[in-house]
């Protein structure tokens, strides 16, 4: 079967900083791959650009058999909207809105009615097991809950690749698991891959297979099934 999503010799630079020289990443629906390396080795970097939000000075990136790059931005920005999600390190929820309109906005950014955004919200929050933190702000919840609610605004839209950049890395190791629990279980449960950037074995533990990033370049994970 051929991959969801492929990254093919990306390079990029900023300034006279080489992040990628040659990094290739490929992703079946529905697997988790983990990406691992040394700080500084470019992973973030392949993630952004294998998500659309950074534009590789170099490469190729394919999403459905579609070059997201040759897209324009109003199409590519639809793909990200629809098609992926997004889980990141901290801070990544605005603070104003509540749990339950955090995790609406994909849909509501989208052009979904409010009503009919909150009540997918709510119903997938009640399915993570998040519905009591509905009405809480982020500054209410703890930094899991926070990183919880976040998983749930990632697979609101229904992603098939949820890109998640150290998702666990601000909690400590019990609530780590329990955000990659969540995180893995409803990606099994809804088919969605998950491109995963890690400095935990722990977490990468959670991939179907690995890939490490070492100077910008990519290669596969040795012992990872
Ligand atoms: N927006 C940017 N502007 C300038 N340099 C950048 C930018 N983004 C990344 N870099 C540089 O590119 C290189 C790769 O960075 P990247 O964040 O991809 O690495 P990483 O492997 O994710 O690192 P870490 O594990 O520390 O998060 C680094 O040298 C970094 O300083």
């Amino acid at each position: 079967m051929s991959a969801l999503l492929v990254a093919e010799q990306l390079h990029k630079t900023y300034g006279t900083t080489t992040a990628l020289t040659g990094a290739d990443l490929a992703v079946h629906a529905g697997e988790i791959v983990s990406v691992m390396g040394p700080s500084g080795s470019g992973k973030s970097t392949l993630l952004h650009c294998a998500a659309g939000l950074t534009a590789p000075d170099g490469g190729l990136v394919t999403y459905a058999g579609q070059d997201l790059f040759a897209l324009g931005d109003v199409k590519r920005s639809a793909v990200r909207r629809r098609e992926f999600g997004f889980v990141f390190q901290f801070g990544q929820l605005v603070p104003e809105l509540t749990a339950l309109q955090n995790v609406a906005l994909p849909l509501r950014l989208d052009g979904v009615a409010r009503r009919v955004a909150e009540r997918r919200a709510a119903g997938l929050m009640d399915r993570l097991g998040l519905a009591e933190k509905a009405p809480a702000r982020p500054g209410e919840l703890s930094g899991g809950q926070q990183q919880r609610v976040a998983v749930a605004r990632a697979l609101v839209t229904g992603p098939k690749v949820i890109f998640a950049d150290e998702p666990t890395g601000a909690l400590d190791s019990v609530t780590g698991e329990q955000v990659m629990d969540l995180l893995t279980d409803a990606a099994r449960a809804t088919g969605a891959a998950v491109v995963l950037v890690t400095h935990d074995a722990r977490v990468a533990a959670y991939a179907d297979r690995g890939v490490v990033v070492r100077d910008g370049r990519s290669s596969s994970r040795a012992g990872v099934r």
